[in-house]
């Protein structure tokens, strides 16, 4: 578990991270989601003893990072993976970092294992690419078997087979029991990644919560409906409250609905008996609709614990 409480970070007169209270729970992978420059590095940093805390407390497993007696066996980073010695092999790069932390060697070559490195172990880690140098840094995050892991932006980059062994990895991790934090600014990555999320926009927090409820709360999904009756359609929703408007003067068969589930779209058209002949959720807005939220962080706040509670409502 990770529990930062009123954490905040000042550099000078910036004031990086203001606030900031969040949980991460065992068994999770918890999206850490913010756009650059909103303060996921510096928290990361502080949840890791790298970085002091102008004022506030995080606490990982109950205890603060730097009253662990053996860091690496209660909480493992990704932070940056190309650091590592580029001469040394991967294997030598671990065994190192295992003996100046009083872990067994043995435990390098399952971790090796672990992360598909096995048949490469001996190469030099200076040779490697971005997505294998990632599978390193995890292996190394991985040494003391801790229940905590973080991972810094570690989709930045890599190839999209390369993503998705990222995706399954920390899932699996989760599904271990451990508590997974990772950090992105991509709200469509973060949905095929995290089942909560700690949203900061500016240094602070914005919500904390499933990541559905996120997304609908916000209202940033939209529905493409086509239907032979659709005008029909329109004007029963738009009677229901629901936002309902023309996609395109050339499709008249065809409406977006945005702040709306499916499912209510779905059984509006039902109980009137009209045909539907699509009714697709659209995510194309959705980073866009992000950026808005979190890059006037203060100004949505209230709005987004509006639409959170109207979301909360409509689903009872
Ligand atoms: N050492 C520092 N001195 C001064 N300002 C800093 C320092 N470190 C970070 N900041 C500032 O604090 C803010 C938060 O930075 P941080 O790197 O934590 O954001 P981030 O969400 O991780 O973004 P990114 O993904 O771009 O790293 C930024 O405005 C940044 O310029």
């Amino acid at each position: 578990m990770i529990e930062a409480e009123g954490l905040t970070k000042r550099y000078g007169s910036k004031v990086a991270v203001n606030d900031l209270s969040f949980t991460a729970r065992p068994g999770t992978v918890t999206g850490f989601l913010g756009p650059n420059g909103a303060g996921k590095s510096t928290t990361m940093r502080m949840i890791l003893g790298l970085d002091r805390p102008t004022s506030g407390t995080v606490r990982v497993d109950g205890k603060q990072y730097r009253e662990l007696r053996e860091p690496l066996r209660t909480v493992g980073a990704l932070i940056d993976a190309k650091w590592v010695h580029p001469n040394r092999s991967a294997h030598a790069h671990l065994r190192w970092l295992a003996r100046s932390n009083r872990i067994p060697v043995s435990r390098v070559d399952e971790v090796l294992d672990m992360v598909g490195l096995g048949e490469v172990a001996g190469k030099r880690a200076g040779g490697f690419s971005l997505g294998m140098s990632q599978r390193l840094g995890i292996a190394a995050a991985l040494l003391g078997d801790p229940k905590i892991l973080l991972f810094d932006e570690p989709v930045n980059g890599l190839d999209p087979e390369g993503i998705h062994w990222i995706r399954r990895f920390m899932r699996r991790l989760a599904d271990e029991g451990r508590t997974v934090f990772v950090s992105s600014h991509l709200l469509t990555e973060m949905s095929l990644t995290a089942e909560q999320l700690v949203v900061v926009g500016k240094g602070e927090l914005i919500a904390q919560c499933s990541t559905d409820e996120f997304v609908a709360g916000a209202g940033l999904t939209s529905l493409t409906v086509r239907s032979p009756q659709a005008a029909r359609l329109r004007d029963l929703l738009t009677a229901d409250g629901v936002l309902a408007k023309p996609a395109d003067p050339t499709t008249p068969d065809t409406i977006v609905v945005t702040g709306a589930e499916s499912d209510r779209v779905g059984e509006i058209a039902a109980r009137h008996g009209v045909v539907l002949h699509e009714l697709s959720p659209q995510r194309g807005s959705l980073e866009e609709a992000f950026m808005q939220i979190t890059g006037d962080a203060v100004e949505y706040q209230t709005d987004f614990g509006d639409a959170l509670a109207t979301a909360g409502r409509d689903a009872r």
